[in-house]
């Protein structure tokens, strides 16, 4: 029986010639990913248990980002810890100051991922790097503690799903709409512990932002991670960002690997997509739900705060007026600056937008741009979760930052392509 490229990529990081779903691997970490809110807690765990050193100071790649910088007392000490800690511990890859960006959006931009490699990381977003053919897996604050000190995860190889997106997008309708549809279909537990591995046509044409934002929400449909191969895309991007330039493993799903069950989606028949209130799974066609009137748009976050999305939200906002608040969250400092080279931060305050610095920020509720109650967002990010970016009763409707710009224009859910 063959592999698939999830099964490969343990196989490796375990020493061993073959494993299959369901094995239990004790595996090595290539990257850790830290930030502000899960990674203190680790470093005293570590410090209770008299564990001074870390695995390898190369290999962990920190930045405050989901309240940066500091919003309150509290979210001031968390950065503290991590400063000093990193300090301490002498941690190379420590993007601090005006460096530090939302994490899924700074890791593969600085070029620390890696094709092959097995990437953890304290937070359930870290499936977004699984876009350059790595296992890459959110973990908690405890099996952080253990990879931060050993350098090494047990894991149950995951089994996998696949899906084959098929056909081409139509004008208007972007990854975003595609990975809003896939969870429609298969819901929030539709790929529990499973890896979510994408194939098919439709990814030729996605650049790799668009193909970040499909595996960046793997978690929302439970999956433990999200994986699509290696291509001449792939490869374009890491030569232009790749830290470690020495050769990177690139494994292909075998014709013959096992999957839970395969998939099919026609991306050419998507239209813009919504999710309403309060799952990501509740996904309907913006011909069913525009006209419904928002309060905020936010345009932003690990999902959809990179340069390709707002290039695509300032097409649509260029020469308007926005009608109800909307704030723009360039993912990174390079985008951030990106932005501004590019006149796309001119067009956003032309509009009536707020830009703000990088941050995670309303995302998920922490601050600058919670909601009231009874107030409804359209936002770009990955959860609508109850209270998500504010009061229990005010509510989140996820969708590309195109359809997030038309209706930021028009106050209400709006079909973008009416602007195109
Ligand atoms: C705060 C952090 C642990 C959390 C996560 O793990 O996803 C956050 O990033 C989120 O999006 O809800
Ligand atoms: S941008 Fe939002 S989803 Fe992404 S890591 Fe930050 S809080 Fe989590």
């Amino acid at each position: 029986m063959g592999m698939t490229i999830t099964e490969k990529i343990f196989a490796k990081a375990a020493g061993k010639e073959s494993v299959k779903a369901g094995d239990i691997v004790n595996a090595k970490i290539d990257v850790i990913m830290c930030h502000d809110v899960t990674t203190p807690p680790a470093i005293s765990m570590l410090k209770e248990k008299g564990i001074d050193t870390v695995f390898d100071p190369d290999k962990i790649v920190v930045t405050p980002d989901h309240f940066q910088p500091a919003k309150d007392i509290k979210s001031a000490e968390l950065h503290k810890r991590l400063d000093t800690w990193c300090k301490e511990k002498g941690i190379t890859n420590y993007y601090k100051l005006g460096k530090a960006g939302v994490c899924h959006a700074l890791l593969p931009e600085q070029g620390h991922i890696r094709p092959g490699e097995v990437i953890v990381g304290g937070d359930s977003h870290t499936c977004t790097y699984g876009a350059f053919g790595a296992f890459s897996s959110g973990i908690g604050s405890t099996d952080l503690a253990a990879a931060i000190a050993t350098g090494e995860l047990w894991f149950k190889v995951p089994a996998s799903l696949k899906f084959i997106l098929n056909g081409k997008l139509s004008e208007g309708v972007y990854s975003k709409d595609v990975i809003l549809e896939v969870i429609r279909q298969i819901g929030t537990d539709g790929a529990l512990y499973m890896a979510m591995e994408f194939v098919g046509d439709a990814l030729k044409d996605m650049t790799m932002e668009a193909r970040m934002t499909i595996t960046n929400m793997a978690i929302e449909a439970g999956g433990k991670s999200g994986i699509i191969g290696v291509d001449e895309v792939t490869k374009k991007y890491l030569t232009e960002t790749l830290k470690d330039t020495s050769e990177y493993d690139v494994f292909e799903s075998d014709g013959d690997a096992e999957y839970v069950k395969t998939i099919k989606i026609d991306c050419g028949a998507l239209e813009p997509m919504v999710a309403k209130p309060h799952l990501p799974s509740n996904g309907a066609p913006i011909s069913e739900c525009a006209g419904l009137e928002m309060d905020q748009a936010y345009i932003g976050s690990c999902t959809n705060g990179r340069i390709e999305d707002l290039r695509i939200a300032a097409e649509i906002l260029k020469g308007k007026e926005v009608a109800i608040r909307t704030i723009v969250v360039p993912a990174t400092p390079e985008i951030w600056k990106q932005c501004i080279d590019e006149g796309l931060a001119e067009i956003f305050y032309d509009a009536g937008c707020v830009v703000s610095a990088p941050t995670c920020g309303a995302c998920l509720g922490g601050f600058m741009g919670i909601l009231a109650e009874g107030e409804r967002c359209v936002s770009t990010t990955n959860r609508n979760f109850v209270g998500r970016m504010g009061h229990p009763k005010s509510e989140v409707y996820l969708a590309s930052p195109a359809t997030a710009a038309a209706s930021a224009i028009e106050g209400k859910l709006t079909d973008p392509r009416k602007y195109m």
